[in-house]
């Protein structure tokens, strides 16, 4: 066996399939694998069980084989687009699960804030990249960001996808696209209500979001920012703020 097969992965979940409920690809059936561990800590991340250390006592070290046990169960073998989240998904070594699924006719999409990148990013079919706000708390260091355009090259469909809180939010999302005008931006209204890790059911803030929503619907269409797509979290609005769809 390859040491890529054997590589350990720390997985916080495997669940679906479900409708990928963000950006480019949503309303796709997909199964997600979230990995465990991130070196952001975004002030309203909705995925803390997968970041705070606090909650690496649930997260699993597997292989590859151990990973597609799950994923072929949950698709019952058919293929579909897999979808790897976090955590910051690109500090695992994910390499050997991609090629391994692509052999059986499965896709991969990655979801990553763009602070590391990797040899295999250009394996992907889908790349998305959301570079965090100034509401975030976080500063996107944007070398590191263009070396994740440079190993993607042009493997993958890329993406940019970005939450907005605000103003300041929305001003960033601006120049974040006008730096790169040929990836497709999808704008995504923050959630306020993010769950807290330990408790499925938290409420979220519907209307909250709804406002949002419609707050930058007029930003951009006033703005004539015309290339830009508005997309709230269809999952959130179909499920709230339960874990595992
Ligand atoms: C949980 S993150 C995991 C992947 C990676 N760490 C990242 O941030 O792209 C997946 C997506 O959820 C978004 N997200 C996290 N918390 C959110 C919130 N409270 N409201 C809206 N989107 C949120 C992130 O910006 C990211 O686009
Ligand atoms: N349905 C669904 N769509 C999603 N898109 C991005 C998600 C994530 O947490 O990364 C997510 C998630 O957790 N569920
Ligand atoms: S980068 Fe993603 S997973 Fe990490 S803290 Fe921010 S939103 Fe959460
Ligand atoms: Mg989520």
């Amino acid at each position: 066996m390859s040491g890529a097969r054997q590589a350990q992965i720390r997985v916080s979940e495997i669940f679906g399939p479900t409708i990928q409920g963000e950006g480019v690809l949503i309303g796709l059936p997909t199964v997600f694998v979230r990995t465990g561990g991130c070196d952001y800590r975004c002030s309203w991340c909705d995925s803390l069980h997968a970041v705070d250390s606090e909650y690496r006592d649930q997260w699993l070290p597997m292989t590859v084989d151990g990973i597609w046990a799950d994923v072929t169960r949950l698709s019952r073998g058919k293929p579909l687009m897999v979808s790897l989240s976090g955590g910051n998904p690109a500090i695992q070594p994910l390499g050997g699960l991609i090629a391994h699924g692509h052999a059986q006719g499965y896709k991969f999409a990655l979801e990553t804030q763009g602070s590391v990148t990797k040899e295999w990013f250009a394996d992907l079919d889908v790349l998305v990249l959301s570079p965090k706000p100034p509401s975030s708390g976080m500063a996107t260091d944007w070398d590191a960001f263009e070396d994740c355009l440079r190993l993607a090259g042009n493997g993958p469909a890329i993406a940019l996808k970005i939450v907005v809180f605000d103003d300041r939010d929305y001003a960033y999302a601006r120049e974040a696209s006008a730096r790169y005008p040929d990836l497709s931006v999808y704008l995504q209204p923050g959630n306020h209500t993010p769950p807290p890790p330990d408790d499925d059911d938290a409420r979220v803030d519907i209307d909250g979001i709804m406002d949002r929503m419609l707050w930058l619907v007029d930003k951009v269409t006033e703005d004539r920012w015309f290339e830009a797509r508005v997309l709230p979290q269809l999952h959130v609005l179909l499920w709230g703020n339960k874990r595992g769809v």
